[in-house]
């Protein structure tokens, strides 16, 4: 089943300066199949988010159509989680209450909604700090808790905007691990956007690369390679170098600069 499809879609915003509508993004025609993890990568400015923001209902195509779950996308999408670089965790809710929160919306009685909570915390590698305050956890705590607060209420589609971009090298490589296992075991689909291109290999299933604004999907690769649901493995297989190597040139990586010279 396809979960996530764009056909067709464009996106313009009015420019400030000139009053002119302005394509972020134009003819874009994706689709996701059930289960799949697809990275979108692309220069600085050329419509990632904006693409994201579409299939979750935060933003209308201006033209083409979104569908999610099959149907069309005219406001915002309740299956859909969305996860961004900032953690947007609430201040003064423990780290359990913020995992609960959008069970609390949905009417879910307590003893329920504190069980799903500790039980994803626990995953998260957050047991023990249920009742901490969000000052309280590093940087990359605080993306693991928005990440159970993400899972908590069962998405079919994760939108993934950079989640990982501003924490240390490390932390992310383990972050990565939690998520990709989540999503395999669970067989959740997801559209990542990343700016690290190893990052997009050791997780996806398939790489979108992106042009210059206005942002159009040119080129379409599938990583087959195994260990999708074990990235720290996949980071130590010999086709990542090539695999980067093709990506750099796509994105002209280092051209710019070379011309500079
Ligand atoms: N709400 C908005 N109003 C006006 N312009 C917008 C709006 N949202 C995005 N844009 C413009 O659309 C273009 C694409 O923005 P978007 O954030 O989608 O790019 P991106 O590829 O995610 O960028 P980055 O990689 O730097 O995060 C940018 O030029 C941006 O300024």
């Amino acid at each position: 089943m396809i979960e996530i499809e764009f056909r067709k879609v464009g996106k313009s915003f009015v420019d400030r300066q000139t009053a002119q509508a302005r394509a972020a993004v134009t003819n874009v025609n994706l689709s996701i199949k059930s289960g799949e993890v697809v990275s979108i990568i692309g220069p600085s400015g050329c419509g990632k988010s904006t693409l994201l923001n579409m299939g979750a209902g935060l933003y209308l195509p201006t033209e083409g159509e979104v569908f999610v779950g099959g149907e069309r996308v005219t406001k915002p999408v309740r299956k859909v989680a969305f996860m961004l670089q900032k953690d947007l965790l609430m201040p003064w809710r423990n780290i359990r209450a913020n995992v609960t929160l959008g069970l609390e919306i949905d009417g879910m009685r307590e003893a329920e909604r504190r069980r799903i909570a500790d039980e994803l915390l626990a995953k998260c590698h957050l047991k023990g700090f249920e009742e901490h305050y969000p000052y309280q956890l590093s940087g990359g705590m605080r993306q693991r808790a928005a990440l159970a607060r993400t899972l908590a209420v069962d998405p079919q589609v994760l939108l993934l905007d950079e989640p990982f971009s501003a924490l240390d090298a490390q932390t992310k490589m383990v972050l990565q691990q939690d998520l990709a296992k989540m999503l395999y075991e669970k067989k959740k689909t997801a559209l990542f956007i990343t700016h690290d291109l190893v990052e997009a290999i050791a997780l996806s299933d398939r790489l979108l690369v992106m042009s210059e604004r206005p942002g159009t999907i040119v080129e379409e690769i599938v990583v087959d390679l195994p260990f999708r649901d074990n990235p720290l493995e996949r980071r130590k297989l010999p086709e990542i170098g090539p695999l980067q190597g093709r990506l750099m040139e796509l994105l002209k990586v280092g051209k710019e600069t070379a011309e500079l010279h």
